[in-house]
């Protein structure tokens, strides 16, 4: 056998067939030689280098992923417990600049005394690919434990179902399949009617009065008004304690979270029941969602009158095929909840914020706006710079670190390098949305640098690749592959058509007119500003 037969054998092979075909080469190889030797001398010595080379092979070719070579190695600097923090909170694109240069494209840092594996560029695609080794809500569950503070909370009274692996996800299912792009028109109404009761309720404010208010508050009782009409239907959704509730569910959910990882389990379990339980909420859900499921399994309400997202979830039926109960369904309500409102809601906040600088910007979006004939979802959806301004928030406004995913395996990168079970990595996602090597495209397409926010950047794609619900390598937001948000049509269209009225109805601006600052957790996490932005009534909108 010569040496290229061997190589394909071994390429093709597992490890164990790898060693079989070089020892059987070797000792081929050797009773070949043995037979031409005549001394004892020199059948020794060509014995013993054939034991050694074939160790060493073998060796090599049993060990590679345990060499020195492929480990991810931590940068250089920073100070005892803080790490690199402050070096991050200084100049985080200076920082990460210096860490690649010096590790590469993956490396480990240090925060307040915690070590973290940090993916750049094409590394973080490669993550959000390998969804069987980097698992989104494992590395979610390991930052902020939702799953065990909705336990803390109800596991007394509800467990809900257990989920087998065949299993469609109640939560994820209907929404992959009933939220497409070209499905979003039976919401419209609800989706119009929404917009116009949460701000009439919370910002009715006659032509040039004016009201401060922080646009988180506003923003998650709108996003969460709209949510609750279209994901549960217009009896629930005009109950205003529920649109209240599921508004702050997902903020409550995570301070729950956050007493469980500071506290002590004894304390946190005690503060949890007595301060900070989402039992009533959950109660709610389940009170008014259940009895509501219960008239359309017995055929006293139909489903098709008012398509909802609980409907959906009653009828997906489980891997054996029997029907899901109205409490499975209800109860799988909560986690729609933790994704979309709150998420919606941090978008549009920061899409609130650059406009408030922007006025500019504000008259561009009204005249297009003022030429539609009626301002409905759909018409709103077709003005493309509401799009390039919505692409461009959801590039640029992101953190510094994100997608936080754990591994599940371990898992060996296109780099060589290896990321063992367990650990937890982060993309350096704003460096991946603001680099020219990792965004061609993008950085082609405006003249204005890509670390710098430019709502009329998309205005330049040539086709619909860069519409801000559309995922590509170049814009990760919303994930990507099989995982990747299915509810982002749903987000858009919500998004697009909230700005357009508020862009109508008000003029918004910041007390001082410039950008307010975002808030900054742990040097990596972004949030939007928490400063209060100035609404003043423009003119009186017909409500529907
Ligand atoms: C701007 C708003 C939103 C953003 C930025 C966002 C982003 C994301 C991201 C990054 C993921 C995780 C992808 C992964 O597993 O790697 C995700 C998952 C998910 N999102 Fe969204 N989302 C938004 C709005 C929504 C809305 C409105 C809905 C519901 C209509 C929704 C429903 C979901 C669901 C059900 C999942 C889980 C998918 C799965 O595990 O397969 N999201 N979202």
């Amino acid at each position: 056998m010569n040496s290229e037969s061997l190589l394909t054998r071994v390429g093709l092979s597992s490890a164990w067939n790898k060693s079989a075909s070089v020892l059987t080469f070797v000792s081929d190889a050797l009773l070949n030689q043995l037979e031409n030797v005549s001394s004892d001398k020199k059948r020794l010595t060509l014995i013993t280098g054939t034991v050694v080379t074939t160790s060493f092979v073998l060796w090599k070719m049993m060990m590679p992923r345990r060499s020195k070579s492929l480990k991810i190695e931590m940068v250089s600097g920073g100070l005892p417990y803080f790490g690199h923090y402050f070096e991050l909170l200084r100049d985080h694109q200076a920082f990460l600049k210096r860490c690649k240069k010096e590790k590469g494209p993956v490396f480990t840092i240090r925060i307040n005394n915690e070590d973290l594996t940090i993916v750049t560029g094409p590394l973080i695609r490669e993550m959000l690919h390998k969804s069987r080794y980097f698992n989104f809500e494992e590395g979610i569950q390991s930052i902020i434990p939702i799953e065990r503070a909705l336990q803390v909370s109800y596991d007394h009274k509800y467990k809900g179902e257990k989920l087998s692996r065949r299993e469609k996800n109640p939560v994820s299912y209907p929404i992959k399949h009933n939220f497409k792009e070209e499905q979003l028109g039976v919401f419209s109404e609800r989706l119009q009617l929404a917009v116009n009761k949460a701000l009439n309720a919370k910002l009715d404010i006659q032509p040039g009065e004016k009201k401060t208010l922080p646009a988180w508050e506003t923003l998650a009782l709108t996003v969460s008004q709209i949510s609750c009409l279209c994901f549960c239907g217009s009896k629930i959704g005009c109950n205003q304690e529920f649109v209240l509730a599921m508004a702050n569910f997902t903020k409550n959910v995570i301070r729950i979270g956050i007493a469980l990882t500071v506290l002590p389990n004894w304390i946190a379990n005690f503060v949890i029941k007595r301060y900070l339980s989402v039992e009533s909420q959950i109660d709610l859900i389940m009170d008014l969602v259940v009895p509501e499921l219960e008239k359309i399994r017995s055929g006293k309400i139909s489903h098709d009158q008012e398509p909802t997202y609980i409907s959906m979830a009653l009828n997906l039926p489980k891997a054996g095929g029997q029907l899901r109960t109205p409490q499975e369904a209800a109860f799988a309500f909560k986690s729609v909840v933790l994704a979309s409102i709150h998420t919606t809601t941090q978008t549009a906040s920061y899409a609130l914020h650059e406009l408030a600088c922007r006025p500019g910007l504000v008259a561009d979006l009204r005249a297009e706006i003022e030429k539609l004939d009626k301002i409905t979802p759909e018409t709103v959806g077709e003005i493309r710079l509401l799009d390039s301004l919505l692409r461009e928030v959801l590039r640029y406004d992101i953190s510094i670190f994100g997608m936080n995913h754990k591994v599940m395996e371990d898992v060996v990168l296109s780099t060589g390098q290896v990321i063992p079970r367990g650990q937890l990595v982060h993309g350096a996602m704003f460096d991946a949305h603001t680099s020219p090597e990792t965004m061609p495209e993008t950085a082609h397409i405006s003249l204005t640098p890509l670390d710098q926010f430019d709502a009329y950047r998309f205005l330049n794609a040539k086709d619909n690749n860069m519409a801000s619900s559309s995922i590509d390598s170049e814009f990760m937001t919303f994930g990507l592959f099989a995982h990747a948000c299915p509810g982002r049509f749903f987000a858009v269209h919500e998004i697009k058509y909230l700005l357009a009225i508020l862009i109508m109805r008000y003029n918004i601006t910041t007390k001082s007119g410039e950008r307010a600052q975002d808030f900054l957790m742990r040097g990596m996490t972004r949030f939007p500003p928490t400063e209060s932005l100035i609404f003043e009534g423009r003119k009186q909108y017909v409500t529907i």
